[in-house]
């Protein structure tokens, strides 16, 4: 699997102005990049602490992940996002040991990063996303 870092935790916001406001405001933590991936139908906002970011996720349908979690759950953690050298390839290692996959082969997240997801109802109840840099 061969997982480096942390490379995000997803955060999932009702309105990602307002978020902002606290993350900026309150733990003085610097936006820098706001980015909508209409692929997961979600308007993200990005902070670095360290060598991890923060993601905020806003939906920009009722219909999509993000809105549907919301309308179920409210906001609140989300997922979490490994670096992996290759998600593709540990992708396929997942599901060899036994997990389910949501994404068969990665897709384009945010970042231009190559991103899938593991089911979690076989990830110990987390919402698991493996993501790699373009080689
Ligand atoms: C931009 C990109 C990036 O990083 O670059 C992103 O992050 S995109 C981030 C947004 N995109 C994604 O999340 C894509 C992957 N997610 C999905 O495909 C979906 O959201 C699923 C996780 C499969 C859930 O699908 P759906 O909402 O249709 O099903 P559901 O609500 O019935 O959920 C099925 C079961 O999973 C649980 N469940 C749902 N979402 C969960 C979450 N985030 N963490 C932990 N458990 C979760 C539910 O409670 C339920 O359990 P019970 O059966 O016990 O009630």
């Amino acid at each position: 699997m061969n997982i480096s870092h942390i490379e995000h935790i997803g955060i999932a916001v009702e309105n990602l102005e307002e978020s902002i406001k606290y993350y900026e405001g309150v733990l003085g933590l610097k936006c820098y990049s706001i980015e909508e991936v209409a692929d997961q139908k979600v308007k993200t906002a990005f902070f670095m602490v360290g060598q991890t970011k923060i993601e905020l996720l806003e939906s920009t349908s009722p219909d999509g992940p993000i809105g549907k979690f919301i309308a179920k759950k409210g906001q609140g953690m989300h997922h979490i996002a490994f670096a992996v050298n290759d998600s593709t390839e540990a992708l396929k290692l997942a599901e060899e040991r036994g997990v389910t996959l949501i994404d068969k082969t990665s897709r384009k997240g945010a970042e231009g990063l190559n991103i899938g997801f593991l089911h979690p109802k076989s990830t110990q109840g987390v919402l698991t996303e493996l993501c790699s840099k373009e080689k």
